[in-house]
């Protein structure tokens, strides 16, 4: 037997864990426990059998919809809670910013509860001395820093959070929806310092509800539903999962293999359905290759298996890693269908400019009541069309969005003497 000695551990490996709650009815009957056989009313569990390992340097997104657990799981793998079977097993260095003002005291200045919480985390008063610089200088709060926390904002306190967890660049960085706490400013700049310290080696876990932010940080996401894994894999695939479960729960949600090798995910309940899908240039010539600037039909056509009081028909189009750059719907455009009948076809025609920067993009299609899918999913399809768009015709640019620019200059041989800029020649033609 040969075993792979070069592998270095995981960095965290959790196995077969689960989490219950015991239920006493009362905080006395929870403490008379301890010591005699108190019955319980109930044992709730939280989290099923998970098991989840993380390499070094690895970035994971944990998403799913509230209560599902992914805070319960994170507090139990910094430690403050304990599993209730199985094991999680962490080697190396963890800092987290959890909840707001967890393991914050209120009556202590924020330089005070900066040098507390990096004494928890285990480094020496020395290092810690040399590190509150840095921590005051990132979380900008001015005065504050050495006024008592219960005088601070809740972003304030986000700061002083964020500024302490990411000052020692720790092995595994977990991150409980921290990223869209505080104002935009505060955001971009913890956005860029979870960068830096990504790029230097440190594993994330973060746990958000922003899904852009997932798909720009993460390498892979977890998607826990009511406890249990439900996916754990490619970013862009357990985020189309999670957007057809979140819909109606007795709907079936189908991952299906393309031959290019994506996973296709199919949802909804039926009552409609997207039998054809084609994309065409304006002379009718079907595409899979299409040029940037050009204007593109995209021809769908739906089957109605059920009477349906309303039919919206929306589109949205994704970069290869997941990128919504555009989508929208006939709710949004003012064209939704009303008093649709079972049995007829509908064929909707959505012309649009490929405003796209070169690269291979795909199409969801989605077919619902209101504006959007979440309380009534008829069919929704990732994947529908994959296409390329190629650059011909426009100088080079780089990025997804394609901006049609008009650029007009004067070189001025004195400044005094400057011309304004010449309004017309500026406009689009
Ligand atoms: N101490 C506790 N005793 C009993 N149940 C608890 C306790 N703490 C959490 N729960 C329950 O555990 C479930 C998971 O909660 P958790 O906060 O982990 O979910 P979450 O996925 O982080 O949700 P959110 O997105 O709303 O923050 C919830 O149903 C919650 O009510």
């Amino acid at each position: 037997m040969t075993s792979d000695v070069s592998a270095p551990p995981m960095l965290l490996n959790i196995c077969n864990m689960s989490k219950s709650y015991k239920d006493y009815g009362s905080e006395l009957r929870r403490v008379a426990s301890w010591l005699l056989p108190v019955p319980m009313k109930q044992e709730t569990t939280i989290l099923h059998d998970i098991n989840i390992q993380l390499k070094s340097g690895e970035a994971v997104g944990l998403v799913g919809e509230n209560g599902a657990g992914k805070s319960t799981l994170l507090k139990l793998i910094v430690g403050t809670l304990k599993p209730s079977t199985g094991s999680i097993q962490v080697n190396g260095s963890i800092s987290a910013i959890l909840e707001l003002g967890m393991g914050f005291n209120n009556d202590l200045t924020g330089r005070q509860n900066a040098a507390h919480s990096a004494a928890l985390m285990g480094h020496t008063p020395d290092q810690i001395r040399a590190a509150l610089p840095d921590i005051e200088a990132f979380a900008e709060i001015g005065d504050y820093f050495d006024q008592p926390m219960r005088l601070y904002s809740s972003g304030m306190q986000m700061r002083v959070a964020f500024a302490v967890a990411t000052a020692f660049r720790p092995d595994l960085l977990i991150i409980d929806e921290a990223l869209s706490v505080g104002d935009a400013y505060f955001q971009h700049k913890s956005f860029n310092r979870i960068r830096d310290i990504q790029a230097q080696g440190t594993a994330l876990l973060i746990v958000s509800h922003d899904k852009e932010a997932i798909l720009r940080l993460c390498d892979r996401v977890v998607l826990l539903d009511g406890g249990t894994v439900l996916q754990d894999g490619v970013p862009s695939t357990v985020m189309d999962y999670y957007n057809a479960v979140i819909t109606d729960r007795d709907s079936p949600v189908t991952v299906s293999e393309l031959p290019s090798g994506e996973k296709q995910t199919s949802s909804g309940n039926g009552a409609a359905q997207v039998t054809s899908v084609k994309l065409q240039q304006l002379d009718g010539k079907s595409a899979h290759t299409l040029y940037v600037g050009q204007r593109a039909i995209l021809t769908v056509d739906i089957s109605v298996f059920e009477d349906l009081p309303e039919l919206v028909v929306g589109y949205s189009i994704k970069d290869r890693l997941g990128h919504t750059l555009f989508g929208t719907n006939t709710f949004h455009t003012k064209q939704m269908l009303t008093e649709v009948k079972k049995g007829q076809t509908i064929q909707a025609c959505l012309a649009f400019d490929v405003n796209l920067g070169a690269g291979n993009y795909n199409l969801s299609l989605a077919l619902h009541s209101a504006d959007t899918h979440l309380e009534h999913n008829y069919h929704w399809l990732d994947y529908a069309l994959i296409f390329e768009v190629v650059n011909i015709e426009h100088p080079h640019f780089i990025g997804t969005n394609f901006l049609n620019t008009a650029i007009t200059q004067h070189v001025c041989s004195e400044q005094i003497n400057a011309k304004p800029l010449d309004k017309e020649k500026l406009e689009h033609d």
